[in-house]
């Protein structure tokens, strides 16, 4: 069964949205309660820009999650010493533009291959383990076996942004194709970004992916059915693929 890594981000977007001046809603609590929910691990993204979770949550949830953490990093000196520091229980290297919305493409892999794998070796030498956000594309897959890492994220975005029933459906093969060649080539494989109640349910009978990371859908319907209650309810769509 497909575990559920739970990404809690979008609390401390809220907490942000009065600059900081406010400890509420804390990221840290939303975790305890998206585990009693039946989460399998925790994701939080530390961006260069601080927007939503910082430097404090990521240390104390090290300290509170009993599941297992899992940081979403870009492959920088800064955030690479503090993965060091921190040993999360997988590091997830996406890419990062300031001015982006939220994460955009996958990481290019192949383009940056030089610079990924000397995070990927720092990161194990560290002892902790690694996955590349990277977009459902073979060229990226390949080049992130040889990278040495030990897991892919397939980014699931424009699968769920596709309007189109076509094209959705064309989305959906690129993913379970990068699914599939990624365990071919022994790789751990996630998928995450923009996945929903509604879009899980494509994945019914693939058995493909070992883990899903949702956060945004999840925090959405959790502002008002509350955290365990949502967590609880994408759980159990899960175990139901
Ligand atoms: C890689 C990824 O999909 C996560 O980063 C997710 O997007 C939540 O983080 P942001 O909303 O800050 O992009
Ligand atoms: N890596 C995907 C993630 O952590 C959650 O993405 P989203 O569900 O917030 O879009």
């Amino acid at each position: 069964m497909a575990g559920l890594a739970v990404n809690v981000d979008h609390i401390a977007t809220l907490r942000q949205a009065r600059g900081g001046a406010t400890a509420y809603p804390d990221p840290v609590h939303a975790a305890l309660l998206a585990e009693l929910g039946g989460a399998d691990g925790i994701v939080v993204h530390l961006r260069e820009d601080r927007r939503h979770i910082q430097d404090r949550d990521v240390y104390l949830l090290r300290k509170t999650v009993q599941s297992r953490l899992i940081l979403e990093m870009a492959a920088t000196d800064e955030m690479i010493s503090i993965a060091a520091d921190l040993r999360p229980d997988l590091v997830t290297l996406v890419p990062e533009k300031r001015t982006e919305l939220t994460t955009e493409g996958g990481l290019d892999v192949r383009g940056l291959a030089e610079v990924t794998q000397k995070a990927v070796e720092s990161l194990h030498s560290a002892a902790v383990p690694v996955s590349l956000f990277i977009d459902p594309d073979a060229i990226q897959i390949r080049a992130s076996a040889d990278t040495g890492a030990d897991m892919v994220e397939i980014h699931t975005g424009a699968f769920c942004e596709a309007s189109d029933p076509g094209d959705k459906k064309a989305q959906f093969s690129a993913i379970t194709d990068a699914a599939h060649l990624a365990h071919e080539l022994g790789l751990g494989v996630n998928a995450g970004h923009g996945l929903c109640y509604n879009t899980i349910g494509w994945f019914a009978g693939t058995r493909i992916i070992d883990e899903f990371s949702i956060g945004h859908s999840i925090v959405s319907r959790a502002a008002l059915a509350g955290m365990e209650k949502a967590v609880r309810e994408m759980r159990n769509l899960i175990k139901e693929l």
